[in-house]
């Protein structure tokens, strides 16, 4: 079974009605899926709650903590309803948004959730409907009707979003709907929020400041994650990554907003760029796509997922594959086993600039020390004892083949850390010694089967014990 093959890239797997049982679910995170995907944008908050309270019985059934994350819908634009629930558009025809029609659309127009489309939008603008695959071109604007005339046609369903060829629509970042989803992913302590769509460092900040709020009762901060999906949030990557904990390549919306082509460049560089200011990054989107309906991936899909992981992802992301498809155990353990043969071929000499690196703290300075050490002396692991976190964040950031495994009294601490590469977060009994914390440690590393008598491993923790920062100790040790 593929849980036993050494991966260090993460699995995120949305749930759906395919995925919907407790049973399978444990089979899922036994194979391999480290954090779950609820999307708020399908499904009612009892829905969520429950999924989430049957996700955390799962991952204690299947013995490893997953973390879960809510995904936001966001500001995405949408058409409204149809009298006959679609209407098939053809190449020529005229067709009308109009943001004040009440009643249900029809062949030649229909009304719009977002009323101030008509202010965004020029003449020549080119309008993207359904991810792409319908296509209209801008003729006039009249009041809150926006002319159009459909270049490539198909057929058109209820609620569908819309984007703009080369983006620029301004719905707010966070709706309404999105503050209440925030209350009902703390209600569950979600560990990570992805906020769709957003185009600024304000936007995270806002987010962040919701669900601090939503989770001050039960002292939950969940990590942000920021969905890189619309044209503007491109060149702004930098002041959005600073404010955020990760990111989320969103090839889906990304694609329609910028072309598909430059979607793969783009893809490299937001991994670099996350990486090296030590925030994680997800890679998403019609991974497995073909594996909705078919028991196994295309060749193109399989050279997908392992480039994702020689980019240096953190983890890689399925969608309807898990949520609606008819093979969700067989997509993870597929993409479990690309990742593992991607990461067993991968040359890491390039990353191994650890020792030569500018560093002014001490914490950063032990990790990578760290590092560095285990890298020359042929340990068999890096061990982080770890409050909040960092310490495992830091040493994941550079690409070694030496698995690193944080012990973390704190199981939102132990639940956050599923999503680093490389990392394998397990939880430990708090203790105030030093010497006692070391030697429960390696009894845990034994208990485990991760080292041998002779084995040399590297640890690192902080004092005094028991409190959060200051990881000042880097010890190696032998295995008695
Ligand atoms: N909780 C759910 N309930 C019902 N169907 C779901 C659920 N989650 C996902 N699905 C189905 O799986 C498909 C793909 O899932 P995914 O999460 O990528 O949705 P999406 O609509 O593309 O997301 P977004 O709105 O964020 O762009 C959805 O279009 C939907 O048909
Ligand atoms: C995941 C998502 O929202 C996208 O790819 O657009
Ligand atoms: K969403
Ligand atoms: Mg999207």
């Amino acid at each position: 079974m593929s849980a036993h093959i050494r991966r260090a890239t993460k699995i995120v797997a949305t749930l759906g009605p395919a995925s919907g049982n407790l049973s399978l679910l444990e089979k899922m995170i036994a194979t391999g899926v480290n954090v779950v995907r609820l999307n708020f944008s399908h499904g009612q908050a009892r829905e969520h709650q429950e999924r989430a309270a049957m996700v955390r019985e799962a991952s204690t059934r299947a013995g490893r903590e997953v973390a879960i994350m809510a995904d936001l819908q966001g500001p995405k634009i949408r058409v409204g309803t149809f009298e006959q629930g679609k209407v098939l558009l053809r190449e020529g025809q005229d067709f009308t948004l109009d943001a004040a029609r009440q009643t249900p659309g029809d062949v030649t127009a229909v009304g719009l959730d977002y009323k101030e489309l008509p202010h965004d939008v020029r003449r020549g603008d080119v309008l993207l409907l359904n991810d792409g695959l319908i296509v209209l071109r801008v003729e006039d604007i009249e009041g809150d009707a926006v002319h159009t005339s459909v270049v490539i046609g198909g057929e058109l369903s209820d609620h569908k979003g819309i984007n703009r060829q080369g983006g620029g629509l301004s719905a707010p970042a966070l709706t309404a709907k999105d503050m209440e989803d925030i209350r009902t992913a703390m209600s569950f302590q979600a560990d990570y929020v992805a906020v769709s769509f957003p185009k600024n460092a304000t936007d995270m900040e806002m987010a962040r400041q919701l669900c601090n709020v939503a989770g001050a009762q039960w002292r939950h901060k969940p990590g942000m994650i920021a969905k890189i999906e619309r044209a503007e949030a491109v060149p702004r990557l930098q002041e959005i990554l600073q404010a955020s904990d990760g990111i989320m390549v969103a090839r889906g919306d990304l694609a329609v907003e910028v072309g598909n082509a430059t979607v793969p460049a783009l893809q490299k560089k937001m991994i670099r760029a996350a990486r090296g200011m030590d925030k994680v990054v997800i890679t998403a989107t019609q991974m497995m796509e073909s594996m909705i309906t078919n028991p196994v991936p295309t060749r193109a899909e399989v050279s997908d997922v392992a480039n994702a992981v020689l980019d240096g992802t953190d983890a890689v992301m399925l969608s309807a594959e898990t949520a609606a498809g008819k093979y969700p155990l067989e997509t993870v353990e597929q993409v479990a086993r690309i990742c593992a043969a991607a990461e067993a071929a991968e040359d890491l000499e390039h990353d191994a600039d650890f020792g030569v690196q500018a560093l002014g703290r001490v914490d950063q300075s032990i990790a990578m020390g760290a590092l560095f050490t285990a890298q020359h002396l042929g340990a068999k692991a890096i061990v982080a004892m770890t409050d909040s976190g960092s310490t495992a964040l830091w040493m994941s950031r550079k690409r070694v083949h030496i698995p690193i495994y944080a012990l973390t009294p704190k199981i939102s601490t132990q639940r956050r850390m599923a999503i680093y590469r490389n990392v394998r977060p397990l939880l430990m009994d708090t203790s105030a010694d030093r010497d006692t914390a070391l030697a429960q440690a390696e009894v845990q590393l034994k208990e485990r089967n991760i080292v041998r008598s002779g084995d040399l491993y590297a640890i690192t923790c902080g004092e005094p014990m028991g409190q959060p920062g200051g990881t000042n100790m880097l010890k190696i040790c032998k295995v008695r």
